[in-house]
């Protein structure tokens, strides 16, 4: 059997401190979710997603935004990105110099107003000022495509949605499309399916993946893309996250976890696992409970074995 032809190079933007802390109900200070940032750009990370300008009233946890941002030791060869939902986020968030902003809707127009309180139209007429204004500033517009395959309101949501959100993302001048399972309810074939729609608007190398593990099938949908030739996935430290509004989604999948398949796969991310690991340890302390992610539960634990071991 000839062997699965793999991307050569694999990004993975790390959302973990914007996507992963957003629904933490304890307050996370500016200075841990900083820290965070260091640890991660520190372990090879070259984008991160740092934090969101939306409504404090609707996502207290990222009302910090201009203080996290303001605090990140930046790295060169590294890319901040935030959300901005409207023009009012935008013009708080360039304030704060972040590389790429990023406008997300969605292809249920449930989840759309449930999520950012209009319908997708609106939504598109919104992110137009958001993307015309970045742009002209030279920042780079990612859009995000949420609920790509399921929807927590809506149920399963087809290809076409995602099609048409696509379409409309690609007129207003959105550079790059991520394809999100908000819910983790994908299988590889499904999500293929939905890769496919945004494929239709977007090159290869402007679009990327991002799933949810809910239903534990966020790495074999990453490996259904990687297939697809699709070379960028977003992925949280410790596998932190959910999203406000979708109840019982858990978080993106761990980037440990895919870090680990990739390099057993022989695919090269720049990343270096164990400070990784460390990282998501970092976090995960903090947050009083143990990494959501099977490669690191395992390397902490062979650490700690390993550590035992040693005769004093
Ligand atoms: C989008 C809005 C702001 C619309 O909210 P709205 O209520 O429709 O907006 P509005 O224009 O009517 O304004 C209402 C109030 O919000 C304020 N406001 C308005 N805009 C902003 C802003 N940018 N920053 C700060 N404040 C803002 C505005 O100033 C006003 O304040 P008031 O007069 O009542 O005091 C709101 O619905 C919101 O903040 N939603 C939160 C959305 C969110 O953060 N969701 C989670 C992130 S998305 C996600 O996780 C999915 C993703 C990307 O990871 C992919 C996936 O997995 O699916």
């Amino acid at each position: 059997m000839s062997p699965m032809k793999l991307p050569s190079k694999v990004k993975l933007v790390d959302v973990g401190p914007r996507d992963g802390l957003q629904n933490e109900k304890q307050p996370v200070p500016a200075e841990v979710k900083i820290e965070l940032v260091h640890r991660l750009q520190d372990a090879g990370l070259t984008e991160i997603e740092v934090t969101s300008f939306v409504s404090p009233k609707w996502v207290p946890q990222m009302a910090d935004n201009a203080q996290v941002m303001a605090g990140i030791r930046r790295q060169g060869g590294v890319r901040y990105s935030v959300l901005t939902p409207n023009m009012k986020g935008f013009e708080a968030a360039v304030e704060s110099r972040p590389d790429e902003v990023v406008v997300f809707g969605a292809a249920s127009e449930a989840f759309s107003q449930r999520n950012i309180n209009c319908s997708i139209q609106e939504s598109i007429e919104r992110f137009a000022p958001v993307v015309e204004a970045a742009r002209a500033k030279n920042i780079y517009v990612r859009g995000a495509i949420s609920t790509a395959v399921g929807c927590p309101y809506e149920g399963e949501v087809a290809p076409e949605r995602v099609e048409l959100v696509a379409r409309l993302m690609k007129q207003i001048g959105v550079q790059h499309i991520g394809v999100a399972d908000t819910i983790g309810v994908g299988t590889p074939r499904k999500v293929q399916a939905a890769m496919e729609a945004a494929l239709r608007h977007y090159a290869l190398d402007d679009v990327s993946g991002h799933f949810h593990d809910t239903y534990g099938q966020a790495l074999a949908n990453t490996l259904a893309c990687l297939e697809m030739g699709i070379w960028q996935f977003d992925t949280s430290v410790a596998g932190l996250g959910g999203c406000p509004y979708a109840k019982g989604a858990t978080g993106n999948v761990a980037t440990e976890d895919v870090v680990y398949l990739l390099h057993g796969m022989g695919v090269d991310t720049g990343i270096d696992l164990d400070k990784l690991i460390d990282a998501g340890k970092y976090i995960s302390d903090f947050l009083g409970r143990k990494p959501n992610s099977r490669a690191a539960t395992a390397i902490l634990t062979k650490r700690n074995n390993e550590a035992c071991a040693v005769p004093s």
